[in-house]
């Protein structure tokens, strides 16, 4: 669901649709690459969850679910996310964008790719999720030691992964509320917890509205619908809040945010980590980088990472520009 809810091709009519399913709990909805425009019914799951070894832990019945390895004893940080030599191209045209993607996350770890407008950042992140806009020409990609690129979009988010996209899709006719609450129990029902009714789920959000310092109202809104930019953004890592993710890749969540939304944003996304979760950051400047402190910084190039670092990458960047930057 967290692809659902971030997914920019979603039309108005899968939202009307959606907005149908409102009372339909017992069925959860996708979007799928057969059909991505359109939300798909699961009466039952398809083949690949069974595939999929997933347990569910959460400290408490009302919590973010999220999934870790099975009978995994051992503290020494595990690889998370393995990308070795992605290419990828866009499904319409054939072009070619990524150009052999090489990326280690290990759990609890930080890291930001940055790199000059078109170089491949947010198809990287897209090609991630599942993104039916690209095709993936070579490569692997590991999630939790699984074969990531045989996942639908849907599995891939219930195994952990989100993206907070960077321009976000506004659903017109589903409130923000019911759209969370419905995401939130699909995605508690495969974990195989209880859903939330009502009045738990409310508690629930409460708490999480808190986190990301919004409003109540904004449960009422239409998704995203009549959003500022900032808002918007502030919405994405609400989402991030109810549905909890092993991995957040958080594409360009400072674009369109005045200070005060960043330090916001930044501390929302701060409080949300644990010692096991990690964040893939997009961004240009350095300021979110101070408030979310990566382990390593990337430097993306023409659908490749040519240089990782530490934060000072980010600090030459500012001061220098990519002329600075030598690979
Ligand atoms: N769906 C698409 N259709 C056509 N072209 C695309 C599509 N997705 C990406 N591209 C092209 O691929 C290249 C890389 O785009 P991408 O958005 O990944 O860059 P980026 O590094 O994220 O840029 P920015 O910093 O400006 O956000 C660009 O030339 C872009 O126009």
């Amino acid at each position: 669901m967290a692809s659902l809810a971030s997914f920019s091709t979603i039309s108005s009519s899968s939202a009307a649709r959606l907005s149908s399913l409102r009372n339909s709990s017992s069925n959860s909805f996708v979007l799928t690459k057969s059909s991505p425009n359109s939300i798909k019914l699961l009466s039952t799951p398809p083949r690949q969850y069974k595939r999929l070894v997933l347990k569910a832990k959460a400290n408490s019945v009302i919590d973010a679910p999220t999934t870790s390895y099975i009978n995994d004893v051992s503290d020494s940080p595990k690889v998370l996310l393995e990308v070795k030599d992605l290419t990828a191209k866009i499904a319409d045209s054939g072009e070619q964008i990524l150009k052999g993607v090489n990326l280690v996350i290990y759990e609890g770890e930080i890291h930001a790719i940055m790199g000059k407008n078109g170089s491949g950042k947010s198809t990287f992140s897209k090609v991630l999720v599942g993104h039916p806009d690209y095709e993936v020409t070579g490569g692997t990609v590991l999630f939790k030691g699984e074969n990531l690129l045989d996942m639908e979009p849907e599995e891939r988010s219930l195994a952990g992964l989100f993206m907070s996209f960077q321009s976000p899709v506004e659903i017109p006719g589903v409130s923000n509320s019911d759209f969370l609450n419905m995401a939130y129990n699909a995605r508690r029902k495969k974990l195989g917890f209880p859903e939330l009714g009502p009045l738990e789920f409310y508690d629930y959000i409460s708490r999480r509205l808190k986190i990301v310092n919004m409003d109540t109202n904004f449960l009422n809104r239409n998704v995203n619908e009549g959003f500022s930019g900032g808002e918007k953004k502030r919405n994405e890592i609400l989402q991030l809040a109810v549905l909890g993710a092993d991995l957040a890749i958080l594409d360009e969540i400072d674009s369109g945010l005045d200070v005060d939304a960043l330090q916001d944003v930044g501390e929302a996304v701060n409080e949300l980590l644990t010692p096991q979760k990690s964040v893939l950051m997009v961004t240009h400047y350095q300021r979110l980088l101070d408030i979310i402190k990566p382990k390593f910084v990337h430097i993306m190039e023409d659908g490749k990472i040519v240089k990782t670092g530490d934060i000072s990458i980010a600090v030459q960047l500012e001061k220098e520009g990519y002329k600075g930057i030598s690979s």
